[in-house]
Protein backbone atom coordinates (compact mmCIF):
# COMPACT_ATOMS: atom_id res chain seq x y z
CA UNK A 1 0.00 0.00 0.00
CA UNK A 2 1.16 3.48 -0.73
CA UNK A 3 3.50 2.49 -3.16
CA UNK A 4 1.98 2.34 -6.35
CA UNK A 5 0.44 4.99 -8.31
CA UNK A 6 -2.24 5.09 -11.45
CA UNK A 7 -5.18 2.72 -12.40
CA UNK A 8 -4.03 1.91 -16.00
CA UNK A 9 -1.00 3.55 -16.53
CA UNK A 10 0.71 2.33 -13.16
CA UNK A 11 3.50 2.85 -11.27
CA UNK A 12 5.24 1.01 -8.26
CA UNK A 13 7.92 2.59 -7.33
CA UNK A 14 10.91 0.91 -4.41
CA UNK A 15 14.19 1.60 -3.05
CA UNK A 16 15.55 4.16 -0.19
CA UNK A 17 17.83 7.41 -0.26
CA UNK A 18 21.01 5.05 1.50
CA UNK A 19 20.02 1.91 0.18
CA UNK A 20 21.78 0.14 -2.72
CA UNK A 21 19.25 1.41 -5.62
CA UNK A 22 15.96 3.02 -6.33
CA UNK A 23 13.48 1.75 -8.84
CA UNK A 24 10.04 1.96 -10.04
CA UNK A 25 8.12 -0.46 -12.40
CA UNK A 26 5.60 0.59 -14.81
CA UNK A 27 2.33 -1.69 -16.09
CA UNK A 28 0.32 -0.60 -18.71
CA UNK A 29 2.37 1.46 -21.01
CA UNK A 30 0.88 0.71 -24.69
CA UNK A 31 3.28 -1.68 -27.22
CA UNK A 32 5.14 -0.19 -30.19
CA UNK A 33 5.81 3.14 -27.52
CA UNK A 34 9.55 4.52 -29.01
CA UNK A 35 11.28 4.23 -25.79
CA UNK A 36 13.70 7.18 -25.69
CA UNK A 37 16.28 6.61 -22.87
CA UNK A 38 18.35 9.67 -23.77
CA UNK A 39 15.26 11.56 -23.22
CA UNK A 40 14.58 9.60 -20.17
CA UNK A 41 17.96 9.91 -19.09
CA UNK A 42 17.87 14.04 -19.66
CA UNK A 43 14.75 14.44 -17.53
CA UNK A 44 16.72 13.00 -14.77
CA UNK A 45 19.62 15.33 -14.83
CA UNK A 46 16.75 17.85 -14.54
CA UNK A 47 16.06 16.45 -10.87
CA UNK A 48 19.27 15.24 -9.98
CA UNK A 49 20.91 16.52 -7.14
CA UNK A 50 23.99 18.64 -6.98
CA UNK A 51 23.34 20.60 -9.98
CA UNK A 52 23.92 24.06 -9.10
CA UNK A 53 24.88 25.93 -5.96
CA UNK A 54 21.30 26.29 -4.91
CA UNK A 55 20.69 22.41 -4.03
CA UNK A 56 21.89 19.72 -2.04
CA UNK A 57 25.33 19.04 -2.87
CA UNK A 58 24.95 14.78 -3.08
CA UNK A 59 26.65 13.90 -6.12
CA UNK A 60 24.43 11.69 -8.09
CA UNK A 61 24.44 11.18 -11.65
CA UNK A 62 20.95 9.50 -11.76
CA UNK A 63 21.58 6.75 -14.31
CA UNK A 64 18.68 4.66 -15.24
CA UNK A 65 19.03 0.77 -15.52
CA UNK A 66 16.19 -0.48 -18.12
CA UNK A 67 15.58 -3.82 -17.29
CA UNK A 68 12.82 -5.07 -18.87
CA UNK A 69 9.84 -3.95 -20.96
CA UNK A 70 11.84 -2.54 -23.80
CA UNK A 71 12.41 -4.65 -26.98
CA UNK A 72 14.42 -2.71 -29.61
CA UNK A 73 13.91 0.73 -28.56
CA UNK A 74 10.14 -0.35 -28.54
CA UNK A 75 7.67 -0.76 -25.42
CA UNK A 76 6.46 -4.29 -25.79
CA UNK A 77 3.61 -4.06 -23.48
CA UNK A 78 4.97 -5.99 -20.42
CA UNK A 79 6.11 -4.32 -17.02
CA UNK A 80 8.79 -1.74 -17.71
CA UNK A 81 11.30 -2.17 -15.07
CA UNK A 82 13.88 0.50 -14.22
CA UNK A 83 16.52 1.32 -11.88
CA UNK A 84 19.05 3.77 -10.26
CA UNK A 85 22.16 2.90 -8.28
CA UNK A 86 22.89 5.19 -5.25
CA UNK A 87 26.20 6.16 -5.29
CA UNK A 88 26.71 8.98 -2.95
CA UNK A 89 25.44 8.46 0.10
CA UNK A 90 27.03 9.35 3.68
CA UNK A 91 24.93 8.06 6.57
CA UNK A 92 27.26 8.90 9.04
CA UNK A 93 25.86 12.39 8.80
CA UNK A 94 22.80 10.93 10.01
CA UNK A 95 24.16 8.81 12.96
CA UNK A 96 23.49 11.97 15.45
CA UNK A 97 19.30 11.49 14.89
CA UNK A 98 19.53 7.74 15.11
CA UNK A 99 16.96 7.87 17.47
CA UNK A 100 16.00 11.26 17.56
CA UNK A 101 13.54 12.76 15.69
CA UNK A 102 13.63 16.02 12.96
CA UNK A 103 11.13 18.24 13.58
CA UNK A 104 9.18 18.31 10.79
CA UNK A 105 10.65 15.50 8.63
CA UNK A 106 8.93 12.10 8.30
CA UNK A 107 11.57 10.63 11.64
CA UNK A 108 9.00 10.29 13.81
CA UNK A 109 5.55 9.61 12.29
CA UNK A 110 7.64 6.57 10.15
CA UNK A 111 8.89 5.51 13.84
CA UNK A 112 5.66 5.56 15.41
CA UNK A 113 4.06 3.83 12.13
CA UNK A 114 5.97 0.82 11.44
CA UNK A 115 8.38 1.11 14.68
CA UNK A 116 11.34 0.97 12.85
CA UNK A 117 13.12 3.15 10.84
CA UNK A 118 15.76 3.43 8.40
CA UNK A 119 17.35 6.94 9.92
CA UNK A 120 19.64 6.94 7.09
CA UNK A 121 18.82 10.10 5.03
CA UNK A 122 15.49 9.40 6.05
CA UNK A 123 15.58 6.16 4.19
CA UNK A 124 11.81 5.51 2.07
CA UNK A 125 10.75 9.35 2.99
CA UNK A 126 13.83 10.46 1.48
CA UNK A 127 12.41 12.61 -2.04
CA UNK A 128 15.43 10.47 -3.46
CA UNK A 129 12.18 8.55 -4.24
CA UNK A 130 11.14 10.74 -7.21
CA UNK A 131 13.83 9.73 -8.75
CA UNK A 132 11.94 6.74 -9.70
CA UNK A 133 8.98 8.70 -10.13
CA UNK A 134 10.67 10.98 -12.90
CA UNK A 135 12.04 8.33 -14.78
CA UNK A 136 8.47 6.45 -15.54
CA UNK A 137 7.14 9.90 -16.03
CA UNK A 138 9.57 10.58 -19.11
CA UNK A 139 7.69 7.59 -20.09
CA UNK A 140 4.63 8.91 -20.01
CA UNK A 141 5.86 12.20 -21.69
CA UNK A 142 6.58 10.18 -24.20
CA UNK A 143 3.21 8.86 -24.81
CA UNK A 144 1.62 12.56 -24.29
CA UNK A 145 3.98 13.55 -27.35
CA UNK A 146 2.54 11.12 -29.77
CA UNK A 147 -0.73 12.99 -28.92
CA UNK A 148 0.88 16.45 -29.26
CA UNK A 149 0.10 17.12 -25.50
CA UNK A 150 2.63 18.66 -23.65
CA UNK A 151 3.85 19.36 -20.28
CA UNK A 152 5.24 22.32 -18.61
CA UNK A 153 6.13 23.36 -15.21
CA UNK A 154 8.38 26.30 -13.59
CA UNK A 155 9.25 27.94 -10.51
CA UNK A 156 6.37 30.79 -9.93
CA UNK A 157 7.32 31.87 -6.38
CA UNK A 158 10.48 31.69 -3.88
CA UNK A 159 9.23 32.42 -0.27
CA UNK A 160 7.49 35.79 -1.21
CA UNK A 161 9.00 36.52 -4.14
CA UNK A 162 6.28 36.28 -6.83
CA UNK A 163 6.39 36.11 -10.45
CA UNK A 164 3.85 38.47 -11.35
CA UNK A 165 3.34 37.50 -14.52
CA UNK A 166 0.28 34.79 -15.93
CA UNK A 167 2.04 32.01 -17.77
CA UNK A 168 0.29 32.86 -21.16
CA UNK A 169 3.13 36.11 -20.80
CA UNK A 170 6.18 33.51 -20.76
CA UNK A 171 8.17 31.90 -23.05
CA UNK A 172 8.04 28.84 -21.00
CA UNK A 173 10.94 27.15 -23.36
CA UNK A 174 13.38 29.37 -21.11
CA UNK A 175 12.45 27.60 -17.66
CA UNK A 176 15.89 25.66 -17.97
CA UNK A 177 18.08 28.64 -18.98
CA UNK A 178 18.67 29.31 -15.61
CA UNK A 179 19.17 26.96 -11.84
CA UNK A 180 16.12 27.94 -10.71
CA UNK A 181 13.60 26.91 -13.21
CA UNK A 182 12.08 30.16 -13.52
CA UNK A 183 11.13 31.57 -17.34
CA UNK A 184 11.89 35.23 -16.96
CA UNK A 185 15.18 35.93 -16.20
CA UNK A 186 15.07 38.96 -14.23
CA UNK A 187 12.99 37.00 -11.44
CA UNK A 188 15.23 34.19 -12.18
CA UNK A 189 17.83 36.20 -10.68
CA UNK A 190 16.05 37.69 -7.30
CA UNK A 191 15.54 34.40 -6.59
CA UNK A 192 18.62 32.65 -6.59
CA UNK A 193 20.14 35.32 -4.58
CA UNK A 194 17.22 34.59 -2.22
CA UNK A 195 17.61 31.11 -1.68
CA UNK A 196 21.42 31.74 -1.64
CA UNK A 197 21.06 34.17 1.39
CA UNK A 198 18.93 31.87 2.87
CA UNK A 199 21.22 29.03 2.75
CA UNK A 200 24.16 30.81 4.17
CA UNK A 201 22.05 31.90 6.69
CA UNK A 202 21.67 28.48 7.10
CA UNK A 203 18.16 28.47 6.66
CA UNK A 204 15.89 26.86 4.36
CA UNK A 205 12.49 28.61 2.23
CA UNK A 206 9.91 27.38 0.43
CA UNK A 207 7.93 28.45 -2.98
CA UNK A 208 5.75 27.47 -5.40
CA UNK A 209 5.43 25.97 -8.87
CA UNK A 210 2.64 26.39 -11.71
CA UNK A 211 2.32 23.87 -14.39
CA UNK A 212 0.49 24.11 -17.55
CA UNK A 213 -0.53 20.90 -20.10
CA UNK A 214 -1.23 21.71 -23.07
CA UNK A 215 -3.53 20.35 -25.83
CA UNK A 216 -5.55 17.92 -23.65
CA UNK A 217 -8.59 16.50 -25.47
CA UNK A 218 -11.80 17.26 -24.22
CA UNK A 219 -13.61 14.76 -22.46
CA UNK A 220 -10.66 13.07 -20.29
CA UNK A 221 -11.59 12.67 -16.85
CA UNK A 222 -14.27 10.58 -14.55
CA UNK A 223 -17.22 11.96 -12.47
CA UNK A 224 -18.10 12.13 -8.96
CA UNK A 225 -14.88 10.38 -7.32
CA UNK A 226 -11.85 10.36 -9.55
CA UNK A 227 -12.20 13.68 -11.22
CA UNK A 228 -9.36 14.77 -13.28
CA UNK A 229 -8.56 17.44 -10.48
CA UNK A 230 -8.62 15.71 -7.53
CA UNK A 231 -5.98 13.03 -9.12
CA UNK A 232 -3.89 15.68 -10.19
CA UNK A 233 -4.17 17.24 -6.09
CA UNK A 234 -3.54 13.44 -5.24
CA UNK A 235 -0.70 13.19 -7.52
CA UNK A 236 0.77 16.48 -6.34
CA UNK A 237 0.28 16.03 -2.24
CA UNK A 238 2.03 12.81 -2.89
CA UNK A 239 5.27 14.35 -3.47
CA UNK A 240 7.26 15.33 -0.60
CA UNK A 241 7.00 18.32 1.61
CA UNK A 242 3.79 19.76 -0.45
CA UNK A 243 1.26 21.71 1.22
CA UNK A 244 -1.11 23.50 -1.15
CA UNK A 245 -2.85 22.48 -4.59
CA UNK A 246 -4.58 24.72 -6.28
CA UNK A 247 -6.11 24.91 -10.10
CA UNK A 248 -7.63 27.49 -12.90
CA UNK A 249 -8.70 30.61 -10.67
CA UNK A 250 -8.23 28.31 -6.99
CA UNK A 251 -8.51 30.52 -3.88
CA UNK A 252 -8.49 33.71 -5.83
CA UNK A 253 -11.87 33.06 -7.30
CA UNK A 254 -13.24 33.19 -4.34
CA UNK A 255 -12.92 36.93 -4.12
CA UNK A 256 -15.41 37.12 -7.71
CA UNK A 257 -18.64 37.03 -8.69
CA UNK A 258 -20.30 34.30 -10.93
CA UNK A 259 -20.44 37.11 -13.85
CA UNK A 260 -16.52 37.39 -13.98
CA UNK A 261 -15.95 33.91 -12.83
CA UNK A 262 -17.95 32.32 -15.90
CA UNK A 263 -15.87 30.96 -19.01
CA UNK A 264 -18.09 32.06 -21.97
CA UNK A 265 -18.54 29.61 -24.98
CA UNK A 266 -17.91 30.45 -28.43
CA UNK A 267 -17.75 28.27 -31.33
CA UNK A 268 -13.98 28.14 -33.31
CA UNK A 269 -13.69 26.52 -36.51
CA UNK A 270 -14.99 22.81 -35.44
CA UNK A 271 -14.38 23.52 -31.76
CA UNK A 272 -15.97 24.86 -28.62
CA UNK A 273 -14.22 26.97 -26.79
CA UNK A 274 -14.26 29.46 -23.93
CA UNK A 275 -13.18 32.76 -23.66
CA UNK A 276 -11.66 33.05 -20.54
CA UNK A 277 -10.07 30.01 -18.49
CA UNK A 278 -11.02 30.06 -14.98
CA UNK A 279 -12.23 26.35 -14.51
CA UNK A 280 -8.58 25.74 -14.96
CA UNK A 281 -9.14 23.61 -18.39
CA UNK A 282 -11.91 21.16 -16.16
CA UNK A 283 -15.68 21.59 -15.53
CA UNK A 284 -17.28 18.68 -13.79
CA UNK A 285 -13.75 16.43 -13.80
CA UNK A 286 -13.43 16.08 -17.39
CA UNK A 287 -10.87 18.24 -19.21
CA UNK A 288 -12.61 20.91 -21.75
CA UNK A 289 -10.56 20.76 -24.42
CA UNK A 290 -8.42 24.42 -22.64
CA UNK A 291 -4.88 24.30 -20.92
CA UNK A 292 -5.13 22.56 -17.69
CA UNK A 293 -3.33 24.86 -15.20
CA UNK A 294 -2.46 24.58 -11.42
CA UNK A 295 -0.04 25.64 -8.63
CA UNK A 296 1.57 23.50 -6.21
CA UNK A 297 3.17 24.81 -2.72
CA UNK A 298 5.91 23.26 -1.06
CA UNK A 299 6.94 24.03 2.56
CA UNK A 300 10.90 25.23 3.50
CA UNK A 301 12.96 22.03 4.13
CA UNK A 302 12.92 20.32 7.26
CA UNK A 303 16.52 20.12 7.81
CA UNK A 304 17.96 22.76 8.80
CA UNK A 305 22.01 23.61 9.61
CA UNK A 306 20.72 24.79 13.17
CA UNK A 307 20.14 23.82 16.45
CA UNK A 308 16.44 23.01 17.49
CA UNK A 309 14.50 21.14 20.52
CA UNK A 310 12.84 18.07 19.92
CA UNK A 311 12.66 14.63 21.66
CA UNK A 312 14.47 11.22 20.85
CA UNK A 313 12.35 8.20 20.76
CA UNK A 314 12.52 7.22 24.81
CA UNK A 315 11.01 11.25 24.30
CA UNK A 316 13.67 12.58 26.36
CA UNK A 317 14.91 16.43 25.23
CA UNK A 318 17.42 16.78 23.15
CA UNK A 319 18.69 18.97 20.45
CA UNK A 320 19.35 18.13 16.64
CA UNK A 321 21.24 20.02 14.18
CA UNK A 322 20.98 19.28 10.21
CA UNK A 323 24.65 17.72 8.87
CA UNK A 324 25.58 16.70 5.61
CA UNK A 325 23.80 18.01 2.31
CA UNK A 326 20.53 19.18 2.26
CA UNK A 327 18.16 21.45 -0.27
CA UNK A 328 18.46 25.09 0.87
CA UNK A 329 14.97 25.44 -1.61
CA UNK A 330 12.89 22.18 -3.01
CA UNK A 331 11.38 23.39 -5.88
CA UNK A 332 14.00 24.09 -8.61
CA UNK A 333 14.37 20.29 -8.68
CA UNK A 334 10.65 20.05 -8.00
CA UNK A 335 9.51 21.40 -11.68
CA UNK A 336 10.31 17.55 -13.11
CA UNK A 337 9.06 16.14 -10.56
CA UNK A 338 5.67 17.78 -11.21
CA UNK A 339 5.65 17.51 -14.15
CA UNK A 340 6.38 13.78 -13.97
CA UNK A 341 3.58 13.05 -12.04
CA UNK A 342 1.18 15.52 -14.00
CA UNK A 343 2.33 13.21 -17.06
CA UNK A 344 1.25 9.85 -15.34
CA UNK A 345 -2.08 11.31 -14.82
CA UNK A 346 -2.70 12.46 -17.93
CA UNK A 347 -1.27 9.48 -19.36
CA UNK A 348 -3.24 7.52 -17.04
CA UNK A 349 -6.91 9.05 -17.62
CA UNK A 350 -6.00 9.47 -21.79
CA UNK A 351 -6.24 5.14 -21.30
CA UNK A 352 -9.02 5.34 -19.47
CA UNK A 353 -10.90 7.46 -21.58
CA UNK A 354 -10.85 4.63 -24.57
CA UNK A 355 -14.23 3.41 -24.04
CA UNK A 356 -16.79 5.44 -22.95
CA UNK A 357 -18.28 6.17 -26.01
CA UNK A 358 -20.53 3.02 -27.51
CA UNK A 359 -19.37 4.04 -30.98
CA UNK A 360 -15.85 4.26 -30.39
CA UNK A 361 -15.76 0.82 -28.57
C1 LIG B 1 13.05 17.85 -4.58
C2 LIG B 1 12.95 17.74 -3.08
C3 LIG B 1 14.11 17.81 -2.34
C4 LIG B 1 14.06 17.73 -0.93
N1 LIG B 1 15.22 17.84 -0.23
C5 LIG B 1 15.18 17.79 1.13
C6 LIG B 1 16.38 17.89 1.89
O1 LIG B 1 17.47 18.02 1.34
N2 LIG B 1 16.27 17.83 3.24
C7 LIG B 1 15.06 17.68 3.88
O2 LIG B 1 15.01 17.66 5.10
N3 LIG B 1 13.92 17.58 3.17
C8 LIG B 1 13.95 17.63 1.82
N4 LIG B 1 12.80 17.50 1.11
C9 LIG B 1 11.52 17.34 1.82
C10 LIG B 1 11.38 16.02 2.54
O3 LIG B 1 11.55 14.93 1.67
C11 LIG B 1 9.99 15.97 3.21
O4 LIG B 1 9.82 17.10 4.01
C12 LIG B 1 9.81 14.71 4.06
O5 LIG B 1 9.70 13.59 3.20
C13 LIG B 1 8.58 14.77 4.96
O6 LIG B 1 7.42 14.83 4.20
P1 LIG B 1 6.41 16.06 4.24
O7 LIG B 1 7.22 17.32 4.30
O8 LIG B 1 5.65 15.95 2.95
O9 LIG B 1 5.56 15.90 5.45
C14 LIG B 1 12.82 17.58 -0.29
C15 LIG B 1 11.64 17.50 -1.05
C16 LIG B 1 11.71 17.59 -2.44
C17 LIG B 1 10.45 17.53 -3.25
C1 LIG C 1 19.44 12.64 -2.53
C2 LIG C 1 18.47 13.45 -2.91
O1 LIG C 1 17.98 14.46 -2.14
C3 LIG C 1 17.96 14.30 -0.77
C4 LIG C 1 16.56 14.59 -0.28
C5 LIG C 1 16.49 14.60 1.20
C6 LIG C 1 15.15 14.50 1.83
O2 LIG C 1 15.11 14.45 3.09
O3 LIG C 1 14.13 14.48 1.13
C7 LIG C 1 17.63 14.76 1.98
C8 LIG C 1 18.99 14.78 1.42
O4 LIG C 1 19.43 13.43 1.48
P1 LIG C 1 20.88 12.91 1.83
O5 LIG C 1 21.30 13.56 3.11
O6 LIG C 1 20.69 11.46 1.96
O7 LIG C 1 21.74 13.26 0.68
C9 LIG C 1 18.96 15.20 -0.05
O8 LIG C 1 20.24 15.11 -0.61
C10 LIG C 1 17.81 13.31 -4.19
O9 LIG C 1 16.80 14.01 -4.38
O10 LIG C 1 18.27 12.52 -5.04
Amino acid sequence: MGNSFGKLFKITTFGESHGPALGVILEGCPAGLSIDESFIQSEMQRRKPGQSKITTQRKEEDEIEILSGVFEGKSTGTPIGIVIRNADQKSKDYSHIADKFRPSHADFTYFEKYGIRDYRGGGRSSARETAARVAAGAIAKLLLQEKGISVQAFVSQVGSLKLEKAYQELDLNKTEDNIVRCPDPETAERMIELIDSVRKDRDTIGGVITCVIKNTPPGLGEPVFDRLHAELGKAMLSINAVKGFEYGSGFDGVSMRGSQHNDAFVKEGDQIRTTSNHSGGIQGGISNGEDIYFRVAFKPVATIMQDQDSVNEAGEAVTVSGKGRHDPCVVPRAVPIVEAMAALVIADYLLLSKSNKLAEI
